[in-house]
């Protein structure tokens, strides 16, 4: 069985820091992280607002992500290999063994293409001041320029989150103000339940 579980939300809402904690419990586990699938930065547009929108789709090369997804779909054992992750030994009946693949980004559920393959629809949510004095500590490969908070990622980030909640998905929502440890158990036992009602 294939199970794809989604965690989507705001720039530093805490999703790598949760998916590279699932990882490392869940059997069977890869990751596929969408800030791997920016374009280069002379691809990237410059707004009339003079910055570059990189928190918008089109930053992204989502059909690369696609294709990279739809390798995981159809054969995640040899996916599973190519990326250095252990698979466990196949069972009796590997049609029942279970496969699981986490997709991680912060605009995850606006892409038409990938919206109906999650089985899971988490979704991390910070407050406004608490992105904004997080991402002021973060150090990206391309540093922000003064003002790019204000003025380019949280006006996106409204407009995707409006954009996302006007679409058929049904998100869980994860409060990421709570501690890595209580995310991670709430995820944790969620996904558990959630398999054990497939298999
Ligand atoms: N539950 C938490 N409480 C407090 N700080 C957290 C929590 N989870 C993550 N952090 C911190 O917030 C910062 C961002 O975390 P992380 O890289 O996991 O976020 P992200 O959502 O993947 O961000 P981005 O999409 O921008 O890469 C890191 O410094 C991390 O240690
Ligand atoms: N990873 C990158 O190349 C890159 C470059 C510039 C900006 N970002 C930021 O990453 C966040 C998503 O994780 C977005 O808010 C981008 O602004 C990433």
């Amino acid at each position: 069985m294939k199970y794809i579980i989604g965690i989507g939300g705001v720039t530093n809402a805490g999703k790598t820091t949760l998916a590279k904690r699932l990882l490392k419990t869940l059997p069977n586990c890869c990751i596929i992280y969408q800030d791997d699938f920016f374009k280069p930065q002379d691809q990237i547009e410059v707004g009339e607002d003079g910055f570059k929108q990189w928190d918008v789709i089109s930053s992204l090369d989502m059909e690369a992500m696609t294709n990279t997804i739809k390798g995981w779909i159809a054969n995640p054992v040899k996916f599973a290999k190519s990326h250095g992750v252990p698979a466990l030994p196949p069972s009796e009946d590997p049609e029942k063994d279970v496969h699981i693949l986490i997709i991680e980004g912060f605009l995850l559920y606006n892409y038409a293409p990938l919206i109906n393959i999650f089985h899971k629809y988490y979704y991390v949510t910070i407050p406004y001041d608490e992105c904004k004095n997080r991402r002021s500590t973060r150090s990206y490969e391309i540093p922000d320029p003064p003002g790019l908070f204000d003025g380019h990622v949280w006006p996106m980030y409204l407009k995707h989150r409006k954009e996302m909640q006007n679409s058929s998905i049904t998100l869980e929502y994860l409060d990421g103000l709570k501690t890595k440890d209580e995310i991670y158990n709430q995820v944790y036992e969620d996904i558990n339940n959630s398999l054990q009602l497939c298999l």
